[in-house]
């Protein structure tokens, strides 16, 4: 495994990807909203409309704040929650006084909220326009229009409502598609980097120390070869749902390679994390796999040091795991702890091998 030249950079993780894809999209709907009311507000001011063009002048201020917002700090003023009272309001008013010609604006308004506002926001959102709308188009309108207009409003907010649901599921699906391994359901290692620079942080900022503990099984080409892949295959899952049953809620199971797992342990110092090493190496070398296949596996465990970097850690973790390999398998190894660590362990204990 080369870490140094590793391919997943913070950057890169498909969360932090979609997250990065939703805030384009809402920076480029503010700005087509911008374009849309700014026209609006001059027209109003110069027919004197001295309420809808102060309500505009307030939407369009806002859309360029958190325009702003995303494009110098990557992140949105009140994460755009005064959009919807704005527009809200707009609508609502323009229909009062404009009749049928404020009225068409409450169409794309009722849909774009499901785009800028997480979905509970949005349906309440909608909720609450539809009845203000409902009341005003009463006091306005002709009683068969009303009907006209609340179911009509409704139907668009139930179809963008359906449409902002079944993306987010699909997104969701493709984020847990692009984040998982298919044959173990392990975490893969598309954000390997971010939870362990956030294990990282914990330390640099609150002294909180995280381990991490490579498994790598013994001769498993050899298993493959006598057995088949499908048997490898099944030993392989067996083996994730025996880790998982040692771990807590907390931790976190990736497979790093073939037969290379790892688990990183939040807020768990060397010495549990060597405990828990050498549990794992019991549950997989006590009991036989299917097909009665009997297999071992070589261990590292690596407290974070202050001031490294998640591949130096990792870097670390590898070195104990070969240490391991070269000391004849079937052995839980502890990686020394970096020079530029400075804090002494509390256990007052030295880094131990065992087996
Ligand atoms: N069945 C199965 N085998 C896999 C999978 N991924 C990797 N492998 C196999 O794992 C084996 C790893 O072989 P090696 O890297 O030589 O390691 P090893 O035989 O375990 O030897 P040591 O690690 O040195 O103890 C190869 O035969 C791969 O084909 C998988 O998803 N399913």
């Amino acid at each position: 495994m080369d870490l140094a030249n590793n391919p997943y950079s913070p950057s890169s993780g498909p969360t932090l990807a979609v997250l990065k894809f939703k805030q384009r999209l809402v920076f480029h709907l503010y700005s087509w909203t911008l374009i849309a009311a700014a026209p609006l507000l001059i027209i109003r001011w110069q027919q004197d409309h001295l309420l809808l063009t102060a309500l505009l002048l307030l939407f369009c201020l806002n859309a360029l704040l958190v325009m702003g917002f995303l494009h110098f700090r990557g992140t949105y003023f009140l994460k755009g929650r005064l959009f919807p009272l704005l527009a809200i309001m707009c609508s609502v008013y323009s229909t009062a006084v404009n009749g049928h010609i404020g009225l068409y604006w409450a169409y794309p308004i009722a849909v774009v909220f499901f785009f800028l506002l997480p979905l509970r926001e949005a349906i309440a959102s909608n909720i609450l326009f539809l009845i203000l709308l409902a009341v005003v188009s009463y006091l306005t309108f002709p009683e068969a229009d009303v009907w006209r207009i609340t179911f009509s409003l409704a139907l668009t907010c139930l179809f963008a409502l359906v449409s902002a649901w079944l993306v987010g599921k699909i997104q969701q699906e493709l984020v847990r598609l692009a984040t998982t391994d298919p044959l173990t359901g392990c975490l893969n290692r598309s954000q390997l980097s971010d939870l362990l620079n956030n294990q990282i942080q914990m330390r640099e900022r609150y002294e909180r120390v995280s381990s991490a503990i490579l498994i790598d099984l013994d001769f498993f080409k050899a298993v493959n070869d006598q057995w088949g892949h499908l048997a490898g295959d099944r030993i392989l899952q067996e083996l994730v749902t025996r880790i998982r049953g040692r771990l807590r809620e907390t931790d976190q199971l990736f497979r790093i390679g073939g037969e290379e797992f790892m688990v990183l342990l939040p807020e768990t110092r060397q010495k549990d994390a060597e405990n828990l090493a050498n549990q794992l190496l019991l549950t997989i070398r006590s009991k036989p796999f299917f097909n009665e296949i009997r297999v071992t596996a070589s261990v590292s465990v690596a407290e974070v040091c202050r001031g490294e970097t998640w591949s130096a850690w990792l870097n670390r973790a590898d070195q104990a795991l070969y240490e391991a390999k070269a000391r004849g398998r079937n052995r839980v190894e502890i990686a020394p702890n970096s020079p530029s660590d400075q804090a002494p362990d509390p256990s007052g204990q030295p880094a131990q091998a065992t087996s």
